[in-house]
C-alpha cells in the first residue's frame, strides 16, 4: 500500500494531473499509453502518472509520489519510464511545477523529418504564449534530441541543453516535453506549441 501522506495538496495534485490528462487526450496528445504528466506540490513532493496507464482514463490511484531522485516512495508502485526526465527539470528549475510529455502527429513527424538539431518557429503571433515573448517578429529554437529506451542516458544528453531552452524540447520519433510554474501554464505553453508544430507541419505539406 502506498504510505502517501493524503490531505488537500495531494488531493489537488491527483485532480490537475487527471484533468490535464484527459484534455491531453481529447486533443489526440497521448494516443493509447503514451504521454506522462507530473507536478511538484507546494511543500516539495512530487506527484508523477504511474507508468503503463491511459492517460485520458486517469485515477486518483494511478498517481503516485516520486522522491526527487525520481524513486518511488511506496517500492510496489510503478512510475512512468520516463520519470528521470521529470525529476530533471525539479532539479535544474526550483520555479517549475508541472511537466508534460506528449505524443502528438505533429511531433512525431516533424521530429523525424527536421535533419538538424533544432525546428525553429519565428513570426507565429502563438510565440507569446512562452515567457519573456512579447511579438511575432521573433524565432525560437526547439532542440531535437535522438531517442533512447536508456532514459538515464538520454537525460544525460538533454541536461546540458536546460538551461538554453525557451520553448521545450522534442525526442525524435516520440514526443515533446514542455514545463511551467503550474500546470494550467504547462498546459498552456503544450498547447501553444502543439498549434504552431501543427502550422509547421501544414506548410510542409502544402510544400510537398
Ligand atoms: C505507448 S508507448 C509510449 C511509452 O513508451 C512512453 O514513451 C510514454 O510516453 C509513456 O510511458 P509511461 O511509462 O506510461 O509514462
Ligand atoms: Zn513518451
Amino acid at each position: 500500500m502506498q504510505t502517501l501522506k493524503v490531505d488537500e495538496n495531494w488531493g489537488n495534485a491527483c485532480r490537475q494531473i487527471v484533468q490535464a490528462g484527459q484534455r491531453m487526450d481529447q486533443r489526440g496528445w497521448v494516443p493509447a499509453t503514451a504521454g506522462n504528466l507530473s507536478c511538484r506540490l507546494p511543500d516539495g513532493r512530487i506527484a508523477i502518472t504511474r507508468s503503463g496507464g491511459h492517460k485520458g482514463f486517469l485515477t486518483d490511484s494511478d498517481v503516485i509520489e516520486i522522491t526527487p531522485d525520481g524513486v518511488p516512495v511506496d517500492p510496489a508502485s510503478r512510475a512512468s519510464a520516463e520519470t528521470l526526465l521529470h525529476t530533471q527539470l525539479y532539479a535544474h528549475d526550483p520555479a517549475i511545477g508541472a511537466v508534460l510529455h506528449g505524443h502528438s502527429v505533429a511531433a512525431t513527424i516533424l521530429s523525424m523529418d527536421e535533419p538538424s538539431d533544432a525546428i525553429t518557429l519565428a513570426g507565429y503571433e502563438v510565440l507569446k504564449v512562452f515567457e519573456g515573448q512579447t511579438t511575432h517578429d521573433t524565432s525560437l529554437d526547439l532542440p531535437l534530441f535522438h531517442n533512447d529506451q536508456d532514459i538515464a542516458r538520454l537525460a544525460t544528453v538533454v541536461a546540458p541543453k536546460l538551461a538554453d531552452m525557451r520553448l521545450g524540447y522534442l525526442i525524435r520519433g516520440h514526443g515533446v516535453y514542455v514545463w511551467g510554474r503550474d500546470m494550467f501554464t504547462a498546459l498552456a505553453r503544450l498547447e501553444g506549441l502543439e498549434f504552431l508544430l501543427a502550422c509547421e507541419l501544414a506548410r510542409l505539406q502544402k510544400k510537398a
